[in-house]
């Protein structure tokens, strides 16, 4: 198993869901963790709950849009734990719109938090690495529709785009640093935040279901487990990738096949 002993990493949108269930990963490697996000109630349960499994976590409440408010969480990271080895960029704002009918401040609402808030913790942190000459790995959550696109979500989908393009890029330019930057992709995946935003009824849920090849959503752990993985030395030699974990749904619907849905077919477990 993969250790991330004695490194320490800031996880946005680290209070909730994917985020949650990652700094709490993190944590059981070894690692201490800093917690961001606007809200500082889920921060605090999130450090409660590390420090009571005898780990180490600090909550920092900060708007990943505000520039300023970022340099102060990864300060705050650096003075508590004297170290920075990386970052998870997964905070994210989502909603379904279509198109036509979305203003002007939900698209800027969306890729402000996704897009730049990713760019604005990627700097401050990678800025401190580069200085301390500190080699380390940088995990941003995206989506499959970064690629294949998704209609009712172009604000997400171009944003979760950006960030790709940036991930790829700084990979290649920060490898003389020894930082690594991948991204990871998880399938719908079981979480308060996504059921409001994107299965609010059980129609919609069924409708999400029906396009995974594997029957089931994700567990937020099982994404925090790969997304350790990425930031640990077994994956030392992986940098500018995209670990999928959707289950198949973006592979395609079959044409042949029996349908995914069907009520005959066995559910995959977690496991
Ligand atoms: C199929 C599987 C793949 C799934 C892949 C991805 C999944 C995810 O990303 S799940 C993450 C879900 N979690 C969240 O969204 C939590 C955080 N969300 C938020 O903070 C809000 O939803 C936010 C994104 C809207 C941002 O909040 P805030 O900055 O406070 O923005 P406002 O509430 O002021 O709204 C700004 C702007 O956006 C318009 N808007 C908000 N919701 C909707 C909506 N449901 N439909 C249409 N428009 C919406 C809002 O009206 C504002 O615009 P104006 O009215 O023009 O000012
Ligand atoms: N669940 C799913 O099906 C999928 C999720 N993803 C991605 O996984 C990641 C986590 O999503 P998930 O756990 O499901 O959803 P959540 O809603 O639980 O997570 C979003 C987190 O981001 C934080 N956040 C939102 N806006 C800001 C902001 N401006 N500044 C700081 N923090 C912010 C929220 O905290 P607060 O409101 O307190 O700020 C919250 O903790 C996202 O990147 C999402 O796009 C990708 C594919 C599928």
């Amino acid at each position: 198993m993969e250790s991330l002993a004695g490194r320490a990493y800031l996880v946005t949108g680290g209070g909730t869901g994917i985020g949650a269930a990652t700094a709490r990963r993190l944590a059981a490697l070894g690692a201490s963790v800093t917690v961001v996000g606007r809200r500082g109630e889920p921060l605090d349960a999130v450090v409660a709950d590390v420090e009571r499994q005898g780990g180490h976590a600090l909550a920092h409440p900060a708007d990943v849009r505000d520039p300023a408010a970022v340099e102060a969480a990864a300060d705050a990271a650096l003075a508590r734990f004297g170290r920075l080895d990386g970052l998870v960029n997964n905070a994210a704002g989502n909603f379904v719109a279509p198109a036509e009918r979305l203003s002007a401040n939900g698209w800027r609402a969306v890729v402000d938090i996704v897009l730049n808030g990713t760019w604005n913790c990627t700097s401050a942190v990678a800025r401190r690495m580069i200085e301390a000459g500190t080699p380390g790995a940088i995990v941003s959550v995206i989506a499959t529709y970064a690629w294949t696109g998704h209609p009712g979500t172009v604000h997400s989908a171009a944003a979760k785009a950006g960030v790709v393009a940036m991930t790829r890029t700084l990979a290649v330019e920060w490898a003389r640093y020894g930082i690594r930057l991948n991204c990871v992709a998880p399938g719908p995946t079981e979480t308060e935040g996504a059921g409001a935003a994107l299965w609010a009824d059980d129609a919609d849920r069924e409708r999400v279901l029906a396009s995974v090849p594997l029957n089931r959503f994700a567990s937020a752990p099982e994404v925090g487990d790969l997304v350790g993985l990425l930031l640990s030395d077994r994956a030392g030699y992986v940098t500018g990738s995209i670990l999928t974990a959707d289950g198949g749904q973006s592979l395609g619907t079959q044409i042949y096949g029996p349908p995914i849905a069907d009520a005959a077919a066995p559910t995959a477990s977690a496991q």
